[in-house]
């Protein structure tokens, strides 16, 4: 059964009376419908919350803090793709091309990546990185998982800021260049965002300033974690 120690609502109250979280600043001023949580006790479903912003953004090196030290198993829906890529699967080529032009994968395929990991996993607490990153994406997850997020966290960042940290990434990604980061960029804005937007909207997401350190990211996105309390 998972427990916490404080409502979601109560939570939403405290972290806007602390300021320590910019929530939904420029989409909606309100946290319209508090998360139904207690729906999720009763199925005993897993926890999971997806984690958005732009490419550059932080995403995964705030997952890797988050899951070290909360204890969530982080998915992120990238690097299964990466996987399968160098896998030598029969969606090898096509994942390939569409990460080199900064596009987004058959929902169908990445959502299957994902049951995957939820479901060999021993952890009942996902952070999903990185996805959904269009409506699409979003719908067919909520079909096939058959739940929405508990929550959504995201990283907001200006342009420059994220261009110059994936231009110093040394990872040898596909997708690392200055062409590729700019139709990244464009496919966010177009089809990602109106995803962030309608998690607004239903009163789920976080939205944390993703400037400065990486330790000043983590000051702010560690009350979100610190008020959950969930059995593992
Ligand atoms: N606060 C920060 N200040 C400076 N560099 C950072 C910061 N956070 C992350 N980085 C670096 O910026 C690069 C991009 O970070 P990260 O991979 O976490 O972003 P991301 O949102 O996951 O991006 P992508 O969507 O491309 O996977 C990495 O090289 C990382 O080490
Ligand atoms: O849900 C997803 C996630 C990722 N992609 C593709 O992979 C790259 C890199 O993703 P990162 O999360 O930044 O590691 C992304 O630009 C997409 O091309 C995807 O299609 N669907
Ligand atoms: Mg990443």
């Amino acid at each position: 059964m998972w427990r916490r120690s404080i409502s979601l609502p109560l939570l939403f109250s405290q972290v806007r009376r602390a300021d320590e979280l910019k929530i939904c600043q420029s989409f909606s001023t309100e946290i319209i419908k508090p998360v139904d949580d207690e729906s999720y006790s009763r199925r005993n479903s897993p926890f999971v919350a997806f984690v958005l912003g732009g490419p550059g953004s932080g995403k995964g090196t705030q997952c890797l803090k988050i899951a070290e030290t909360f204890g969530f198993k982080h998915i992120g829906a990238g690097d299964l793709l990466r996987k399968e890529m160098y896998s030598g699967s029969e969606n090898g080529a096509m994942i390939q091309k569409l990460m080199t032009e900064g596009g987004i994968a058959p929902s169908e395929v990445t959502v299957k990546l994902i049951k995957k990991a939820i479901e060999s996993a021993e952890s009942r607490k996902f952070l999903i990185d990185g996805f959904p990153r269009s409506e699409e994406n979003r719908m067919v997850y909520e079909r096939i998982i058959g739940a929405e997020p508990n929550f959504v966290l995201f990283f907001d960042c200006p342009e420059e800021v994220m261009v110059k940290r994936v231009l110093c990434r040394n990872e040898g990604r596909v997708d690392d260049n200055e062409h590729t980061v700019k139709e990244r960029l464009k496919v966010y804005k177009a089809i990602t965002l109106p995803v962030v937007n309608h998690y607004a909207k239903k009163g789920k997401l976080y939205k944390v300033d993703g400037t400065g350190t990486q330790e000043e990211i983590f000051e702010r996105v560690q009350p979100v974690f610190t008020s959950l309390r969930l059995s593992t």
